[in-house]
């Protein structure tokens, strides 16, 4: 089986639309539009996300050029809310978001505080439930929380983005124990880490433990050579998605021969 087989083979499906690669990346803080431009095409990801208020914030003329280069990616551009502090601010965001893009997709994000970048989990649902009540597909980025999570999906939510740790920390798994708890509750719905991953490894647990996907975006930009690195969580996606699907053997407190004892000379 080559790798091209197994994509095919195992598309994400999120909304009902078949993703071919579990890797998404995020658009912001690369030293140029070109090494975006092939990291992107290096990861070979589907879908890459945009702030529409960071990137539209200073000149229109300079938001509409960026927005205009994400789409000629030839990858789904799915906006999302980042800055926004309140359901009302995201609401009235994702509305601009789907005439700018065209595309009733929203990455949510209310976000709590700017130190921590952690979500408002109130305002995230509050948002979510007006969003989904409007025909938005909306992709929440949540903590692990399991209330939160019930809630979200109670909104109408069809994919959850818990975070693994704060934006741009690059800290990895913060609460696998949570991370686990939330996949076990909800083995059918996608669920993709966002946020905090810093290392190839980190994206290749999150799969190993049965996420459908990673969302990437400072580890790549920040990178010395984003380009290699892109095609690093690459790697590491689809090797932790293989190894989910082929069985992990799980950990054991003593050991075990690996080479057989039986008829060996008794000395
Ligand atoms: C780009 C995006 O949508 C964010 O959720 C976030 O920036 C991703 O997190 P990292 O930058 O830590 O990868």
């Amino acid at each position: 089986m080559t790798l091209a087989d197994t994509r095919t083979a195992d598309a994400l499906s999120i909304y009902g639309e078949a993703i071919g690669s579990r890797l998404l990346l995020g658009t912001s803080q690369y030293p140029s539009p070109d090494t975006l431009r092939r990291s992107v095409e290096a990861s070979g990801a589907e879908i890459v996300t945009v702030s529409l208020r960071r990137e539209s914030s200073g000149d229109v003329k300079t938001g509409q050029r960026f927005f205009d280069l994400l789409k000629s990616f030839g990858a789904r551009v799915l906006p999302n809310t980042a800055g926004c502090h309140t359901a009302r601010e995201a609401i009235t965001t994702a509305q601009m978001a789907r005439e700018v893009f065209e595309t009733d997709w929203i990455k949510l994000e209310v976000i709590a505080n700017d130190d921590t970048l952690q979500p408002d989990v109130y305002g995230l649902v509050d948002a979510a439930e007006k969003l989904t009540r409007d025909g938005f597909k909306v992709l929440p980025y949540c903590t692990e929380d399991l209330s939160v999570a019930q809630r979200l999906v109670g909104a109408g939510c069809q994919v959850l983005m818990p975070w693994a740790a704060p934006i741009g920390s690059a800290r990895g798994l913060m609460n696998p124990y949570g991370l686990k708890t939330l996949r076990a509750f909800y083995p059918d719905l996608p669920l993709i880490v966002d946020a905090g991953l810093g290392a190839p490894s980190h994206a290749a647990l999150a799969l190993e433990m049965g996420y459908d996907g990673v969302l990437i975006n400072t580890a790549v930009a920040k990178a010395a050579d984003s380009v290699a690195m892109a095609v690093a969580f690459a790697k590491a996606v689809e090797a932790g998605r293989m190894a989910y699907r082929s069985g992990i053997m799980p950990p054991r407190d003593m050991a075990s021969p690996s080479s057989p004892v039986a008829g060996l000379a008794l000395l």
